[in-house]
Formats: structure tokens, sequence, C-alpha cells
């Protein structure tokens, strides 16, 4: 069948043929729109403990690249924060645009971010990823946006491995990563009830999307650029615009770590 991507004819327009989930009651990404957030004093602050020597390998999956992480034991870990119980690191991978003006997921006020970061983990009260990946309290993301700004020195590592993984289905190790050099200085975040924003969808993530950003420069955007969603031996497609548009918040209310 016809494979999803992010062009006219397999792109998020489409998706609802094969993904009928695509119009539910909890589809992300979403506009967070900052004046009807709601403050919730509740709310604990997020604590993020990654492990470098769980990381395992950086792979271009034909539609972004990602980095996975060895998730046999809570060495990388989520809690706090929305969440109850502890949530495994299983991979980050990055969502841009063809231009800086464009390539987050979510939007904050209407405003885009030229890239977006989703360090995904998992709900250890399941036994596995693929068992919490369609569960309702099954997955929490963290979004962190990229700002055009000086060159960040802490994306040279992933930047330097692109020219091994530049088409669909090239694999490279990446070992030795810690995460956490690519988290803000401030953990203030906005939390909401959300889905996969690539199919199959899925409504089972609590999204912790950071209020402040990380630095990208122009340069370096333009190498995120370079790689490509088609494979050796295709049409060279360049991989860009490997985004989801904001989706209806159908109700729901977006909470704020921060007043
Ligand atoms: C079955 C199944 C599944 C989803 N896998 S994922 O959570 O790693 C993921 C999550 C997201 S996102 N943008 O929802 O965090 C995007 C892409 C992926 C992926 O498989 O590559
Ligand atoms: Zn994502």
């Amino acid at each position: 069948a016809d494979h999803w991507g992010y062009d006219k004819h397999n792109g998020p327009d489409k998706w609802g043929e094969s993904y009928p989930i695509a119009n539910g009651s909890r589809q992300s990404p979403i506009d967070i729109k900052s004046s009807t957030t709601t403050y919730d004093e509740k709310l604990t602050p997020l604590k993020l403990k990654y492990d470098p020597s769980t990381s395992l390998d950086i792979q271009n999956n034909g539609h972004s690249f990602q980095v996975s992480f060895v998730d046999d034991q809570n060495s990388s870990t989520l809690t706090g924060g929305p969440v109850t119980g502890t949530f495994r690191l299983k991979q980050f991978h990055f969502h841009w645009g063809s231009a800086d003006d464009k390539g987050s997921e979510h939007t904050v006020n209407g405003k885009c971010y030229p890239a977006e970061l989703h360090l995904v983990h998992w709900n250890t009260k399941y036994p596995s990823f693929k068992d919490a990946v369609d569960k309702p309290d099954g997955l929490a993301v963290v979004g962190i946006f990229l700002k055009i700004g000086a060159d960040n020195p802490k994306l040279q590592k992933i930047l330097d491995a692109m020219d091994a993984i530049k088409s669909k289905g090239k694999q490279t190790p990446f070992p030795n990563f810690d995460p956490s050099v690519l988290l803000p200085s401030s953990l203030d975040y906005w939390t909401y009830l959300g889905s996969l924003t690539t199919p199959p969808l899925l409504e089972s993530v609590t999204w912790i999307v950071c209020k402040q950003s990380i630095s990208v420069s122009s340069a370096q955007m333009k190498r995120f650029r370079s790689l490509l969603f088609s494979g050796d031996g295709e049409k060279a497609c360049c991989m860009v615009n490997n985004y989801r548009p904001p989706q209806p918040l159908k109700g729901r209310v977006v909470r704020a770590s921060f007043k």
C-alpha cells in the first residue's frame, strides 16, 4: 500500500485514509495558546536522568533520523513532571522545515520554530515499548524547540554522524551520547494529552513541551536538510518539512508548570 510520508500525495492531509484516528479527540501536535493555558501548582519539576552508555545507534528511518537507546533497564529515565511512575528513554528524533520559518510540530501562539526535538519515553508499568505504545498513559514525549541563533556545539556529534546516514535505511553506531546536552537550561513546560505525530498516530502520549528553546544556526539547519527521505538508488528527495501541522484542541486543557 502507499506508504505515508510528507508530500502532497501521502502527507498529513492523506493520513486519515489509512489511519482514521488522525481525526481523533486527542491528536498532536497542537498550537499552544499561552493565554488559554492554565498554571497548575500541583505539577512537579521534570526529572530527566540520562546515562550516555545507553545510547546505541543513529539511523535514517525514511521520515526522520533517530538516536536509539538500550531500554532494558531504568538507566535513562523520565520521572516527575506530569507523569506518575518511571518512563524509559527509547529514542530521540527531530522534525524540521525546508527553510528557517517553519519545521516545528507544536507552535506557540501561531509561531513556528525551524525544528523540534522529541525525546520518546515509555511507561515501565508495561513490559515493553510495544506494549506501551497503544495505551492512553503509555508514552511521554519531551518536545524542545530549536531557534535560529549561534552554532550549537552540542549538535556537532549528531551533525557529524549525518554523512553516514544520508539515505533511508542507513544506520551507524552512536555510542556514549548524553542527550542531557540537548536540554535547555530551564525545564519549565506545558503539558497536555495527545498522540504520536506520525502514523500510527496512537493516542498514547503525555506531551511535555519545554517553554525554553535551544539554539541551532542556519548553517547547521542546512545540514539537516541534506538528509534524504529516499533510499540508495532511488530518486534523491531531500528530507525536509517532515512535520505534521497543529491539530484541533477538541476541548483539551494545556497546563503550565510555570506562572
Ligand atoms: C508502533 C509505533 C510507534 C511509534 N514509534 S516512536 O514512538 O518511536 C515515534 C514517535 C514519534 S513522535 N513525533 O510522535 O514523537 C515519531 C516517530 C516515531 C517512530 O516510530 O519513528
Ligand atoms: Zn516527533
